[in-house]
């Protein structure tokens, strides 16, 4: 079976369903997306309360103060914030106030600390206040009954504090998807352990945990399985009582022990198509288990794998957790570099891309080859080059996926 990177990809997310929201505490929500409108109970400020440290006062009894001229008004109390006094400003007096606390009845202006000289028993002002100054009026931030929030905004530390303003605790939002990584392969080895002969560390698992973190999952790396086509299939079901997506690595190309396509071809609900993309040939992906949880079978080879979680699983992850758009935006950008591209193929090209004057500049990182690590790790961005396109030469215009890029 052949497809394009687009054909694949609408197979994708054509099986992926948003997760269904529930009620999140505020700090779980963080990054989520919202699956209510929030409508605020009370109003903000929820009374009229002092903008300064000063003295709330009736700005009818400063006309005409001046640094001079000081009118003296005696102190007939201290309202601190969080606290209520029953104190009532009659005219020729005034009250200390702090910021945050209550207007006291009668007062209709705040004074500055800084106007004064400070008084606790007495206090000289040197200025008359506007009527109405350094006075935070309820209501005038949110009314009661006003909408803070649409449903689908994705929340972030702005839109957490009007939610904790308001007094909710809880919201309803889209959970993180738990996402399972599996690599296999006999000549994987855990980070940290020493290697025999022919064997090599596990840097994939590590990458898509490392990934599907970023884009937001909850991510349990089971690490390596070997090849076994028995421990494979254990492990997978094993796994999915806990997964919302499962992503494993190796085994789907042509090889005599490319034992994912060999297990999972078998359970009929695993399709093993070769994607018109350079990296990224070999793809499975399918349904598994009664609850058919999503699974992506991606190649072994590290840059490939890497590159089809961006292609692929980044999209699906976002479809789980309700983020728009699904697919990562590209920008334009010019190519620094010449370069050639398979016909027929999208080809994704490692390069280092800048911003400046003349928009994005893009360098190509490293070589083609899809187990050159050591070139992703010094890239930031892809070059998209279309499937028609077979060369590109320096200063073309070309598309970039920027892969810092938190959204789309
Ligand atoms: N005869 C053919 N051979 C290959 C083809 C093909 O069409 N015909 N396709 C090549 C392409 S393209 C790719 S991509 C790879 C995909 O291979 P598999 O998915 O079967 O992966 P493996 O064979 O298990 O491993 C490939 C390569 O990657 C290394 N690897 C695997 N897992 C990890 C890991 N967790 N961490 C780091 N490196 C890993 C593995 O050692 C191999 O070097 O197939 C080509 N072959
Ligand atoms: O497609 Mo493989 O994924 O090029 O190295």
């Amino acid at each position: 079976m052949r497809r394009s990177v687009d054909e694949h990809l609408e197979v994708v997310l054509g099986r992926v369903r948003g997760l269904p929201a529930f009620e999140q505490p505020l700090m779980e929500a963080v990054g989520l997306v919202l699956c209510e409108d929030i409508v605020s109970g009370l109003s903000l400020p929820g009374f009229d309360n002092s903008a300064m440290d000063g003295y709330a006062v009736r700005t009818g009894d400063l006309a005409g103060a001046t640094q001079d001229n000081p009118v003296t008004l005696p102190v007939v109390g201290e309202i601190a914030a969080g606290r209520v006094e029953p104190i009532v400003v009659t005219p020729g007096t005034c009250v200390r106030i702090m910021t945050g606390a209550p207007m006291p009845r009668g007062a209709d202006s705040v004074v500055p600390v800084e106007w004064t000289d400070g008084g606790t028993a007495n206090v000289r002002i040197a200025q008359q206040p506007a009527l109405g100054a350094s006075v935070r009026r309820a209501g005038e931030d949110v009314k009661a009954g006003e909408k803070v929030l649409d449903k689908d905004t994705v929340l972030g530390p702005r839109q957490i504090a009007v939610l904790a303003a308001v007094g909710r605790a809880r919201v309803k939002a889209r959970p993180r998807p738990r996402v399972v990584v599996v690599s296999t392969g006999a000549e994987l080895r855990e980070p940290g352990s020493r290697l025999g002969e022919g064997q090599i560390y596990d840097s994939n698992s590590y990458t898509l945990a490392a990934a599907a973190r970023e884009a937001g999952a909850v991510v349990y790396r089971v690490g390596i399985v070997g090849d076994d086509p028995k421990r494979i299939m254990d492990t997978l079901s094993d796994q999915l009582v806990r997964a919302d997506l499962v992503i494993t690595t190796g085994g789907v190309s042509m090889g005599a022990y490319d034992v994912v396509k060999e297990v999972l071809s078998k359970t009929g609900t695993v399709d093993f198509p070769q994607v018109a993309m350079q990296p990224g040939k070999p793809q499975g992906f399918g349904v598994l288990g009664e609850d058919e949880v999503p699974v992506f079978t991606l190649p072994g080879n590290p840059v490939s794998a890497y590159v089809s979680f961006e292609v692929f699983v980044r999209p699906a992850l976002r479809k789980l957790m309700g983020q728009m758009p699904y697919r990562r935006q590209p920008v334009h950008g010019v190519s620094l570099d010449s370069f050639s591209s398979p016909a027929g193929k999208r080809q994704f090209v490692r390069a280092s891309a800048t911003s400046g004057d003349e928009g994005w500049m893009a360098s190509t990182v490293g070589g083609h080859g899809s187990h050159l690590l050591g070139g992703l790790s010094r890239s930031n961005a892809l070059i998209v080059v279309p499937e028609d396109v077979t060369s590109v030469r320096a200063g073309d215009q070309v598309e970039l996926l920027l892969l810092d890029e938190e959204t789309g």
